[in-house]
């Protein structure tokens, strides 16, 4: 692994900067939540509230990061959250994140608001990808999407079901906010010409009528494995489960959603206790170092996703930024399993957590 550049020793470190580059409006909206953005907070503090117990005297001479998920290896148990237009963080957008995440053997979520196009992504890519949905109001468009999601070598359909509007996000209000100059959905035939806010042109795409009857159809409409994202109750993600989902992403949308809603990692354990054995379960919101991965992992997550800390890299430096990002969830996840006694993933588990 690349040494670490000492001005960049913790994930947190490219916020400051990222800041410093990005317009005020585009900044909020990246960093922002819900309402008192409470639940932004609760889900970093969940993972410090809890508790390591390191094992010792383990050999650790010999150490590996590589897992799977859906049967796709990886470098990592950690991968890229699905964030929309990344054009808005740095002109190379979407394609300076792929590259990042195929050349560290890590899993990357497209979102389909991203501003490139997915088959471009696709092309750009050398790693696995994933392809996040959010049903639209146009069922013909939806699947349309999906069958090129499936032409360009996506492994996974990744349904967004958290977001039938946008949630009440104080910051993008005062901002107005609308996307950029030049910055466009172009997976959707939207107009150039119109400039709504985003969530007025959320709310013209995105179907706020989704049930579980449609979980159903987009099931019957694609071989891919679906993964539903945005799920915080167990009953849930039984539900889901039941439907014929592979796996359950874990999240509240990084606190941008329900202000108060429960931490991923307190929903975590009880998601597990009624899926874990069925699916596998993936987390995201407040990951923000190897530690943080590791208690994830093991509370019984399969793989962890990072959102905002993404474009804080792709902001400072393109695609070398979210590289060095990736790599110091890497450097600091080698080490705290070293020190902890875990040399694999599969010797990460409960027995790791004070109270489990
Ligand atoms: C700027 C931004 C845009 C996002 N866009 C999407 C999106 O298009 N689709 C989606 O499923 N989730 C989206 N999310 C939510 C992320 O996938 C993820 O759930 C969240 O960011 C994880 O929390 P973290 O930022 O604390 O790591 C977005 C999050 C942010 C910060
Ligand atoms: C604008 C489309 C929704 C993007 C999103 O999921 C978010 O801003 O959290």
């Amino acid at each position: 692994m690349p040494a670490v550049p000492t001005r960049f020793v913790r994930a947190e470190d490219f916020a400051a900067v990222a800041q410093a580059v990005l317009p005020t409006d585009v900044w909020d909206y990246v960093a922002g939540g819900a309402g008192d953005e409470r639940t932004v907070r609760a889900n970093e503090e969940a993972f410090h509230r809890l508790t390591l117990v390191p094992r010792m005297l383990i050999d650790v001479g010999t150490r590996t990061l590589h897992t799977t998920a859906l049967g796709v290896p990886l470098a990592g148990p950690i991968g890229v959250a699905p964030t929309s237009y990344h054009t808005m963080a740095h002109p190379d957008g979407e394609l300076a994140v792929a590259r990042a995440a195929g050349a560290a053997g890590l899993l990357n979520i497209v979102s389909v608001f991203s501003s490139t196009t997915l088959e471009d992504v696709a092309k750009a890519a050398t790693g696995p990808l994933w392809f996040q949905l959010y049903c639209l109001r146009d069922r013909g468009l939806t699947r349309s999407l999906i069958e090129r999601a499936e032409a360009a070598g996506y492994r996974a359909i990744v349904l967004g079901v958290d977001l039938p509007v946008i949630g009440y996000r104080d910051r993008d209000i005062r901002n107005a906010f609308r996307l950029p100059p030049g910055v466009r959905p172009v997976n959707l035939p939207v107009g150039t010409e119109q400039d709504p806010t985003l969530a007025d042109l959320n709310a013209v795409l995105v179907d706020p009528r989704l049930t579980w009857q449609d979980v159903e159809w987009i099931r019957s409409v694609t071989d891919l494995p679906l993964v539903v994202k945005g799920i915080v109750a167990p009953s849930d993600a039984e539900r889901a489960v039941q439907l014929g989902a592979s796996g359950v992403l874990v999240s509240n949308h990084g606190g941008r959603q329900v202000d108060g809603s429960v931490a991923t990692m307190t929903a975590l354990p009880d998601v597990l206790d009624v899926v874990g054995g069925s699916a596998e379960v993936y987390l995201d919101g407040g990951v923000r170092r190897g530690t943080d991965v590791l208690k994830a992992v093991a509370t019984g997550a399969r793989v962890v996703f990072a959102g905002r800390p993404v474009l804080w890299g792709l902001a400072v430096d393109g695609e070398s930024g979210v590289r060095a990002v990736l790599d110091l969830y890497l450097r600091e996840l080698d080490l705290v399993m070293a020190t902890c006694g875990c040399p694999d993933v599969a010797s990460i588990g409960p027995h790791l957590l004070r109270n489990p």
